[in-house]
């Protein structure tokens, strides 16, 4: 698992070992020069003779990449630090002075000159204008300096010290600019910006420089790899039968989207469900293509509602209303057409499951007036965050990054999937695939209020995987991925 914590975390980690002398800025450094020193290796095949330009701001983020270019100096590299402030890192400044580093000044405009060739010369940048004491974004010069070092070609290698600079680092929003990294080396744990979106997609390759930190309490934001996924699905014992294990209800799709019920039907039957019961008029066509589901109501243990029903279809919307009543007991996925159906409250094993624009909405009926779908985009975990305070539901939001929110505010970030996923009909098989888990572990679902949410980010990480699985590199379409489910299941749990 991927862990990460907030600034404050990571502060009060480090006070204990600063009052005891250990040198965290000089490991922080020595780890940052070792990732600059590998990564130049890799793109160049040497690392003296290469051109490193440092971006310097204020804080300790800055002294930390000015201890590191005085370090790749040593290492031949030809290290040119800009300062983005009047005032840097004091024992920084003097150490890359030290190392015969050269020092300009973004900060008065004759400079600027020299810097645009710097930057334009550079094979890399390091990123240290702000890190995790940064408010409000990039400003002036460094703002500048951002913009120089995007617009450059060719590219240099863009390495973020800790964060890339701008980044809210708790909430994982871009407060302005920010630069795009290939490399972010990031000290002592990971930070909630470097899993969460958008944030994190302007990380690049995040690696950890181990500080001996040991922060307190439960981490801000996680993200599942495959091994915590394995213990999460569900396995049958030897005597397991089919009720045993599982039986979902797929209140999905019409006459109209008949499309929506077979794909989240078949995603839950792809992993694993014990057995599907479906309910609406798409049995048909569901029977045709999964000859295993019994359409028809019975005894089940958990449901999937709402993918492809229309607002006008009264009939489906009233089998979705029985279902959410019954949520008390009962573990529920709430997709797409259900989802203004959700009562008041409900219990954290009701797990939403709406994209950016499904969501806004959802706020916007409970009193979030004007939330639009970009404010979303902006911001998915305060939004998430959000809905599920007030709606008590589990909330999984849909994008390239994943982001689920529940009981306690526990907050998982999954980034498994290929772009080629963003395609009609993944939700559908995404709802079914949280379905078939929900069923399989419906007990512990319903007793265990922080579960919900972990089976959400594990079904969220097999969806993506199954979608590079599918096709490599290449598109998808949602029944593929659903096809490749089973596979991608069986080597998980067989690890
Ligand atoms: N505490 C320590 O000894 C360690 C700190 N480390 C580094 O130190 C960083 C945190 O250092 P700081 O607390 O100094 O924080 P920053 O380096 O993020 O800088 C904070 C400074 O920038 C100013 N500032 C905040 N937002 C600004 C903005 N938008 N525009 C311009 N100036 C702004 C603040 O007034 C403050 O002076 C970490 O990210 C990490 O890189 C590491 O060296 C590990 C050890
Ligand atoms: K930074």
């Amino acid at each position: 698992m991927l862990t990460s914590w907030t600034a404050d975390a990571v502060r009060a980690a480090e006070e204990p070992l600063l009052a005891a002398g250990v040198p965290l800025m000089g490991r922080a450094a020595f780890g940052l020069a070792g990732h600059v020193a590998r990564a130049l290796r890799e793109a160049r095949g040497r690392v003296r003779g290469a051109r490193a330009v440092l971006l310097v701001g204020p804080g300790n983020n800055g002294g930390d990449t000015l201890h590191a270019g005085a370090l790749l100096t040593r290492r031949g590299v030809a290290v040119t630090a800009v300062l983005a402030s009047p005032r840097v890192h004091a024992d920084g400044l003097a150490a890359l002075t030290a190392a015969h580093g050269r020092v300009l000044r973004a900060t008065d405009g004759t400079g600027r000159a020299d810097v645009t060739a710097a930057v334009r010369a550079a094979h890399v940048v390091l990123d240290g204008l702000l890190g995790i004491g940064g408010r409000g974004g990039v400003r002036g010069p460094a703002a500048w300096l951002v913009e120089e070092v995007a617009a450059a070609q060719p590219r240099p290698l863009v390495v973020a010290v800790d964060v890339p600079s701008g980044v809210g680092v708790d909430d994982g929003t871009r407060q302005g600019a920010v630069l795009d990294a290939d490399l972010t080396v990031t000290f002592g744990v990971r930070k909630p910006a470097l899993l969460l979106p958008p944030a994190a997609h302007a990380a690049g390759r995040v690696v950890l420089v181990d500080l001996g930190l040991d922060p307190a309490g439960a981490p801000a934001a996680v993200r599942l790899e495959a091994e915590d996924v394995a213990t999460l699905w569900p396995v049958p014992g030897r005597a397991a039968h089919k009720y045993a294990r599982g039986v979902l209800g797929v209140v999905a799709g019409s006459a109209r989207y008949p499309g929506a019920a077979v794909l989240s039907v078949a995603g839950a039957v792809r992993a694993g469900v014990g057995m599907v019961r479906y309910l609406g008029a798409a049995g048909p066509q569901v029977l045709a293509a999964h000859p295993e589901v019994v359409v028809g109501d019975g005894r089940v243990q958990a449901w999937v509602v709402g993918s492809g029903v229309a607002p006008d279809d009264d009939a489906q919307r009233e089998r979705v209303r029985d279902v959410l009543a019954r949520a008390a007991h009962e573990p529920v996925v709430v997709d797409a057409g259900a989802l203004d159906l959700l009562p008041e409250r409900v219990p954290a094993h009701v797990v939403l499951t709406p994209h950016a624009g499904e969501l806004a909405a959802l706020l916007a009926a409970r009193g979030a007036a004007g939330v639009t779908r970009e404010d979303v985009e902006a911001a998915p975990l305060a939004h998430a965050r959000r809905a599920h305070e007030l709606t008590g539901a589990t909330v999984l939001l849909k994008g390239a990054t994943t982001v689920v929110v529940g009981h306690g505010g526990a907050v998982h970030a999954q980034a498994d999937a290929p772009a080629w996923l963003a395609t009609a009909g993944a939700g559908d098989v995404l709802g079914g695939v949280l379905g078939a888990l929900l069923a399989g572990r419906a007990r512990d679902a319903v007793t265990d209020p922080m579960l919900p949410a972990a089976l959400a980010a594990a079904a969220a990480a097999v969806h993506g995987w199954a979608a590079h699985a599918a096709n490599p590199g290449g598109p998808v379409a949602a029944a593929d991925v659903a096809g490749a489910v089973p596979g991608v299941v069986a080597r998980l749990v067989s690890a």
